[in-house]
Protein backbone atom coordinates (compact mmCIF):
# COMPACT_ATOMS: atom_id res chain seq x y z
CA UNK A 1 0.00 0.00 0.00
CA UNK A 2 1.27 3.34 -0.74
CA UNK A 3 2.77 5.67 1.87
CA UNK A 4 -0.15 8.39 1.74
CA UNK A 5 -3.67 7.73 2.92
CA UNK A 6 -6.64 8.07 0.96
CA UNK A 7 -9.01 11.25 1.12
CA UNK A 8 -12.36 9.71 -0.97
CA UNK A 9 -13.92 6.49 -1.42
CA UNK A 10 -15.75 5.92 -4.71
CA UNK A 11 -18.81 3.69 -4.69
CA UNK A 12 -19.52 2.74 -8.41
CA UNK A 13 -22.76 0.96 -9.01
CA UNK A 14 -24.52 -0.42 -11.76
CA UNK A 15 -22.66 0.27 -15.07
CA UNK A 16 -20.34 1.75 -13.06
CA UNK A 17 -17.17 -0.73 -12.68
CA UNK A 18 -14.17 1.73 -13.10
CA UNK A 19 -13.40 5.21 -13.30
CA UNK A 20 -11.41 7.43 -16.25
CA UNK A 21 -8.68 9.87 -16.45
CA UNK A 22 -7.30 9.53 -12.80
CA UNK A 23 -3.33 8.29 -12.65
CA UNK A 24 -3.41 4.62 -11.37
CA UNK A 25 -1.24 3.95 -8.75
CA UNK A 26 -2.16 0.36 -7.66
CA UNK A 27 -5.01 -2.28 -6.56
CA UNK A 28 -5.44 -3.68 -2.70
CA UNK A 29 -7.55 -5.93 -1.08
CA UNK A 30 -8.13 -5.36 2.13
CA UNK A 31 -9.59 -8.51 4.86
CA UNK A 32 -11.38 -7.08 7.29
CA UNK A 33 -13.56 -8.14 10.21
CA UNK A 34 -16.39 -8.50 7.87
CA UNK A 35 -14.79 -10.37 5.21
CA UNK A 36 -13.59 -8.68 1.81
CA UNK A 37 -15.07 -5.72 -0.06
CA UNK A 38 -16.70 -6.20 -3.26
CA UNK A 39 -13.94 -5.98 -5.83
CA UNK A 40 -9.92 -4.69 -5.76
CA UNK A 41 -9.70 -2.05 -4.55
CA UNK A 42 -8.11 0.86 -7.27
CA UNK A 43 -6.33 3.52 -5.71
CA UNK A 44 -5.45 6.46 -7.81
CA UNK A 45 -3.93 9.70 -7.78
CA UNK A 46 -5.17 12.65 -8.25
CA UNK A 47 -3.46 15.98 -9.54
CA UNK A 48 -1.31 17.92 -5.82
CA UNK A 49 -1.10 13.87 -5.01
CA UNK A 50 -4.86 13.31 -3.22
CA UNK A 51 -5.22 9.87 -3.54
CA UNK A 52 -9.08 8.69 -4.29
CA UNK A 53 -10.16 4.35 -4.08
CA UNK A 54 -12.67 3.28 -6.07
CA UNK A 55 -14.40 -0.02 -5.59
CA UNK A 56 -17.58 -1.88 -7.72
CA UNK A 57 -20.96 -2.73 -5.42
CA UNK A 58 -21.70 -5.38 -7.46
CA UNK A 59 -18.07 -6.46 -8.09
CA UNK A 60 -16.33 -5.70 -11.92
CA UNK A 61 -18.37 -8.30 -13.63
CA UNK A 62 -21.84 -7.83 -11.30
CA UNK A 63 -21.86 -10.94 -9.69
CA UNK A 64 -22.89 -9.42 -6.58
CA UNK A 65 -26.96 -9.18 -6.17
CA UNK A 66 -28.32 -6.19 -3.50
CA UNK A 67 -28.98 -8.43 -1.03
CA UNK A 68 -25.69 -9.78 -1.26
CA UNK A 69 -23.36 -6.90 -1.33
CA UNK A 70 -20.38 -7.09 1.57
CA UNK A 71 -21.20 -3.65 2.55
CA UNK A 72 -19.55 -3.82 5.79
CA UNK A 73 -16.52 -4.93 4.25
CA UNK A 74 -16.56 -2.20 1.74
CA UNK A 75 -17.49 0.39 3.89
CA UNK A 76 -14.43 -1.22 6.69
CA UNK A 77 -11.56 -1.47 3.72
CA UNK A 78 -12.52 1.96 2.65
CA UNK A 79 -12.04 3.64 6.10
CA UNK A 80 -8.72 1.60 6.63
CA UNK A 81 -7.39 3.40 3.58
CA UNK A 82 -8.04 6.59 5.02
CA UNK A 83 -10.99 7.47 3.50
CA UNK A 84 -13.00 10.20 5.49
CA UNK A 85 -16.07 10.44 3.31
CA UNK A 86 -17.93 8.36 0.39
CA UNK A 87 -18.90 9.47 -2.75
CA UNK A 88 -21.32 6.52 -3.70
CA UNK A 89 -23.23 6.46 -7.37
CA UNK A 90 -26.71 4.10 -8.08
CA UNK A 91 -28.56 3.41 -10.84
CA UNK A 92 -32.21 4.22 -9.85
CA UNK A 93 -35.98 4.26 -10.73
CA UNK A 94 -37.77 7.63 -11.24
CA UNK A 95 -41.09 8.05 -9.24
CA UNK A 96 -41.75 11.62 -10.77
CA UNK A 97 -42.67 12.30 -14.13
CA UNK A 98 -39.82 15.61 -13.84
CA UNK A 99 -37.25 13.09 -13.30
CA UNK A 100 -37.14 11.53 -16.58
CA UNK A 101 -34.21 8.67 -17.09
CA UNK A 102 -30.72 10.32 -17.92
CA UNK A 103 -31.28 13.04 -14.80
CA UNK A 104 -28.80 13.05 -12.59
CA UNK A 105 -30.32 13.49 -8.38
CA UNK A 106 -28.69 13.97 -4.93
CA UNK A 107 -31.39 12.71 -2.79
CA UNK A 108 -31.36 14.05 1.09
CA UNK A 109 -34.08 11.12 2.20
CA UNK A 110 -34.33 7.51 2.48
CA UNK A 111 -37.49 5.65 3.13
CA UNK A 112 -36.44 1.68 3.85
CA UNK A 113 -37.99 -0.98 2.13
CA UNK A 114 -35.44 -3.33 2.79
CA UNK A 115 -36.47 -6.96 4.59
CA UNK A 116 -34.18 -6.90 7.33
CA UNK A 117 -32.17 -9.65 5.61
CA UNK A 118 -28.84 -6.94 5.55
CA UNK A 119 -26.89 -6.89 8.19
CA UNK A 120 -27.26 -2.85 8.79
CA UNK A 121 -24.48 -2.14 11.50
CA UNK A 122 -21.46 -2.33 12.60
CA UNK A 123 -22.83 -3.40 16.40
CA UNK A 124 -24.47 -7.29 16.24
CA UNK A 125 -22.68 -8.08 19.43
CA UNK A 126 -23.04 -6.77 23.00
CA UNK A 127 -21.76 -3.36 22.12
CA UNK A 128 -24.78 -1.43 21.41
CA UNK A 129 -25.06 1.59 19.92
CA UNK A 130 -27.72 4.31 18.21
CA UNK A 131 -26.33 6.10 15.79
CA UNK A 132 -28.37 9.54 14.28
CA UNK A 133 -29.86 9.10 10.80
CA UNK A 134 -32.59 11.71 10.61
CA UNK A 135 -30.29 13.11 7.93
CA UNK A 136 -28.84 10.09 6.07
CA UNK A 137 -26.48 11.98 3.54
CA UNK A 138 -24.15 14.46 4.43
CA UNK A 139 -25.79 17.61 4.70
CA UNK A 140 -22.18 19.84 3.24
CA UNK A 141 -20.88 17.15 1.23
CA UNK A 142 -24.44 17.06 -0.64
CA UNK A 143 -24.55 20.82 -0.87
CA UNK A 144 -20.89 21.26 -2.02
CA UNK A 145 -21.91 18.12 -4.89
CA UNK A 146 -25.15 19.93 -5.63
CA UNK A 147 -22.62 23.28 -7.20
CA UNK A 148 -19.47 20.54 -8.37
CA UNK A 149 -22.21 18.44 -9.99
CA UNK A 150 -24.00 21.07 -11.60
CA UNK A 151 -20.70 22.41 -12.97
CA UNK A 152 -19.56 19.36 -14.37
CA UNK A 153 -22.92 18.48 -15.97
CA UNK A 154 -22.96 21.69 -17.78
CA UNK A 155 -19.48 21.19 -18.90
CA UNK A 156 -20.34 18.10 -20.06
CA UNK A 157 -22.95 19.44 -22.30
CA UNK A 158 -25.81 17.23 -22.73
CA UNK A 159 -28.45 18.88 -20.96
CA UNK A 160 -28.91 16.77 -17.93
CA UNK A 161 -30.54 17.82 -15.44
CA UNK A 162 -29.95 17.80 -11.62
CA UNK A 163 -32.48 17.26 -8.41
CA UNK A 164 -31.88 18.27 -5.08
CA UNK A 165 -33.79 17.46 -1.91
CA UNK A 166 -35.29 14.11 -3.10
CA UNK A 167 -36.69 11.40 -1.61
CA UNK A 168 -35.62 8.04 -2.31
CA UNK A 169 -36.80 4.57 -1.72
CA UNK A 170 -34.41 1.46 -1.20
CA UNK A 171 -36.39 -1.53 -2.06
CA UNK A 172 -35.18 -5.39 -1.34
CA UNK A 173 -35.29 -6.99 -4.48
CA UNK A 174 -33.76 -8.29 -6.44
CA UNK A 175 -37.47 -8.14 -8.33
CA UNK A 176 -38.87 -4.87 -9.33
CA UNK A 177 -41.58 -3.02 -7.70
CA UNK A 178 -45.45 -4.17 -8.36
CA UNK A 179 -47.42 -0.99 -10.01
CA UNK A 180 -49.63 -1.18 -6.51
CA UNK A 181 -46.13 -0.68 -4.63
CA UNK A 182 -44.42 1.71 -7.47
CA UNK A 183 -47.60 3.97 -6.56
CA UNK A 184 -47.90 3.62 -2.83
CA UNK A 185 -44.08 5.15 -2.57
CA UNK A 186 -45.33 8.13 -4.70
CA UNK A 187 -48.05 8.48 -2.19
CA UNK A 188 -45.44 7.76 0.49
CA UNK A 189 -43.24 10.94 -0.63
CA UNK A 190 -40.87 9.20 -2.94
CA UNK A 191 -38.93 10.38 -5.68
CA UNK A 192 -36.29 7.63 -6.78
CA UNK A 193 -35.82 3.89 -5.88
CA UNK A 194 -33.22 1.78 -6.16
CA UNK A 195 -31.86 -1.42 -4.06
CA UNK A 196 -28.55 -0.53 -2.68
CA UNK A 197 -28.52 2.71 -1.07
CA UNK A 198 -29.25 1.02 2.63
CA UNK A 199 -27.37 -0.36 4.23
CA UNK A 200 -24.55 1.83 2.73
CA UNK A 201 -25.58 5.27 4.13
CA UNK A 202 -26.21 3.43 7.86
CA UNK A 203 -22.74 1.69 7.67
CA UNK A 204 -20.78 4.90 6.44
CA UNK A 205 -22.67 6.75 9.13
CA UNK A 206 -21.71 4.49 12.14
CA UNK A 207 -18.01 4.84 10.91
CA UNK A 208 -18.17 8.62 10.70
CA UNK A 209 -17.87 9.02 7.14
CA UNK A 210 -19.17 11.58 4.98
CA UNK A 211 -21.74 9.79 2.49
CA UNK A 212 -23.43 11.31 -0.62
CA UNK A 213 -25.00 10.19 -3.23
CA UNK A 214 -25.43 10.18 -6.60
CA UNK A 215 -28.25 8.77 -8.67
CA UNK A 216 -28.98 8.73 -12.01
CA UNK A 217 -32.21 7.85 -12.90
CA UNK A 218 -32.41 4.72 -15.73
CA UNK A 219 -36.23 4.31 -15.99
CA UNK A 220 -39.54 5.21 -14.57
CA UNK A 221 -40.63 2.02 -12.81
CA UNK A 222 -43.92 0.88 -13.27
CA UNK A 223 -46.35 3.75 -11.52
CA UNK A 224 -47.39 5.26 -15.21
CA UNK A 225 -50.69 3.72 -15.56
CA UNK A 226 -50.98 3.43 -19.08
CA UNK A 227 -46.98 2.62 -19.61
CA UNK A 228 -45.41 -0.80 -19.22
CA UNK A 229 -43.95 -1.63 -16.14
CA UNK A 230 -40.08 -1.32 -15.57
CA UNK A 231 -38.03 -4.23 -16.80
CA UNK A 232 -33.67 -4.77 -16.84
CA UNK A 233 -33.67 -4.16 -20.73
CA UNK A 234 -35.29 -0.31 -20.11
CA UNK A 235 -32.41 -0.01 -17.19
CA UNK A 236 -29.50 -1.39 -19.70
CA UNK A 237 -30.98 1.33 -22.15
CA UNK A 238 -29.49 4.15 -19.93
CA UNK A 239 -27.14 2.41 -18.27
CA UNK A 240 -24.28 3.18 -20.63
CA UNK A 241 -25.01 6.55 -21.13
CA UNK A 242 -25.38 7.15 -17.34
CA UNK A 243 -22.03 5.51 -16.62
CA UNK A 244 -20.15 7.48 -18.71
CA UNK A 245 -21.67 10.99 -17.78
CA UNK A 246 -20.65 9.69 -13.94
CA UNK A 247 -17.33 9.14 -14.74
CA UNK A 248 -16.94 12.28 -15.86
CA UNK A 249 -18.79 13.68 -12.96
CA UNK A 250 -16.73 11.79 -10.54
CA UNK A 251 -13.38 13.00 -12.54
CA UNK A 252 -14.52 16.79 -12.49
CA UNK A 253 -16.12 16.35 -8.80
CA UNK A 254 -12.65 14.99 -7.47
CA UNK A 255 -10.51 17.30 -9.15
CA UNK A 256 -11.86 20.40 -7.81
CA UNK A 257 -11.91 18.61 -4.36
CA UNK A 258 -8.11 18.12 -4.63
CA UNK A 259 -7.72 21.93 -6.10
CA UNK A 260 -10.27 23.01 -3.36
CA UNK A 261 -7.78 22.00 -0.97
CA UNK A 262 -4.42 22.56 -2.20
CA UNK A 263 -5.49 25.90 -3.07
CA UNK A 264 -6.65 25.98 1.20
CA UNK A 265 -10.57 26.13 0.89
CA UNK A 266 -11.63 24.88 3.72
CA UNK A 267 -12.80 21.32 1.95
CA UNK A 268 -11.85 19.21 4.61
CA UNK A 269 -14.97 20.12 6.84
CA UNK A 270 -17.17 19.20 4.56
CA UNK A 271 -15.72 15.49 4.11
CA UNK A 272 -15.21 15.14 7.65
CA UNK A 273 -19.06 16.69 9.06
CA UNK A 274 -20.05 13.02 10.57
CA UNK A 275 -16.48 12.76 12.37
CA UNK A 276 -17.21 12.49 16.23
CA UNK A 277 -20.79 11.48 15.34
CA UNK A 278 -20.98 8.45 17.63
CA UNK A 279 -18.85 9.72 20.54
CA UNK A 280 -22.62 9.70 22.03
CA UNK A 281 -24.27 7.22 20.52
CA UNK A 282 -22.17 4.19 22.08
CA UNK A 283 -24.11 2.60 25.50
CA UNK A 284 -21.32 2.05 27.89
CA UNK A 285 -18.22 2.85 25.83
CA UNK A 286 -15.73 1.76 28.59
CA UNK A 287 -17.15 -1.42 29.67
CA UNK A 288 -16.82 -2.55 25.94
CA UNK A 289 -13.93 -4.48 25.79
CA UNK A 290 -15.67 -6.01 29.35
CA UNK A 291 -19.03 -6.83 27.22
CA UNK A 292 -18.28 -8.10 24.55
CA UNK A 293 -14.09 -8.11 24.19
CA UNK A 294 -14.14 -9.63 20.58
CA UNK A 295 -16.45 -7.72 19.29
CA UNK A 296 -14.59 -4.14 20.80
CA UNK A 297 -11.35 -5.44 18.40
CA UNK A 298 -13.14 -5.62 15.18
CA UNK A 299 -14.99 -2.47 16.18
CA UNK A 300 -11.62 -0.54 16.39
CA UNK A 301 -11.29 -1.45 12.46
CA UNK A 302 -13.88 1.44 12.07
CA UNK A 303 -13.51 3.31 14.88
CA UNK A 304 -10.54 3.32 16.51
CA UNK A 305 -11.13 6.48 18.31
CA UNK A 306 -13.70 4.79 20.63
CA UNK A 307 -12.41 0.87 20.69
CA UNK A 308 -8.70 -0.18 20.96
CA UNK A 309 -7.31 -3.06 18.69
CA UNK A 310 -5.71 -4.57 22.17
CA UNK A 311 -7.49 -6.65 24.68
CA UNK A 312 -7.45 -3.42 27.04
CA UNK A 313 -9.58 -0.90 25.80
CA UNK A 314 -8.55 3.32 26.22
C1 LIG B 1 -29.63 -3.07 -12.71
S1 LIG B 1 -31.20 -2.56 -12.14
C2 LIG B 1 -31.27 -2.73 -10.38
C3 LIG B 1 -29.99 -2.49 -9.64
O1 LIG B 1 -29.41 -1.28 -10.13
C4 LIG B 1 -29.12 -0.45 -9.01
O2 LIG B 1 -27.82 -0.80 -8.57
P1 LIG B 1 -26.81 0.28 -7.97
O3 LIG B 1 -27.56 1.00 -6.89
O4 LIG B 1 -25.67 -0.50 -7.43
O5 LIG B 1 -26.44 1.19 -9.12
C5 LIG B 1 -30.22 -0.82 -8.02
O6 LIG B 1 -29.94 -0.37 -6.71
C6 LIG B 1 -30.28 -2.29 -8.15
O7 LIG B 1 -29.31 -2.92 -7.38
N1 LIG C 1 -37.04 0.83 -11.05
C1 LIG C 1 -36.05 0.48 -10.23
N2 LIG C 1 -36.33 -0.09 -9.04
C2 LIG C 1 -35.32 -0.42 -8.19
N3 LIG C 1 -34.03 -0.23 -8.45
C3 LIG C 1 -33.71 0.32 -9.64
N4 LIG C 1 -32.53 0.63 -10.19
C4 LIG C 1 -32.77 1.17 -11.39
N5 LIG C 1 -34.10 1.22 -11.66
C5 LIG C 1 -34.71 0.70 -10.57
Amino acid sequence: MSESKVLVGVIGGSGLYHLDNLTFVETVNPETPWGFPSSLITISRLPWGTLIAFLARHGTGHTITPSTVPTRANIAALKSLGARAILAFSAVGSLREEIPPGDFCLPSQIIDRTKGIRVASFFTGNIVAHASFADPFSKKLSAWLEVKVAEALKKEGRNISLHTGKTIVCMEGPQFSTRAESVMYRQWGGDLINMSVLPEAKLAREAELGYALIATATDYDSWRPSEAGVTAADVFKTLQANASTSRFVAAYVLEELAKGIADGQNLMSILTEEEGSMKFSIMRPSQAAVDDPAGAQQLAYVLPNYFSASANQA
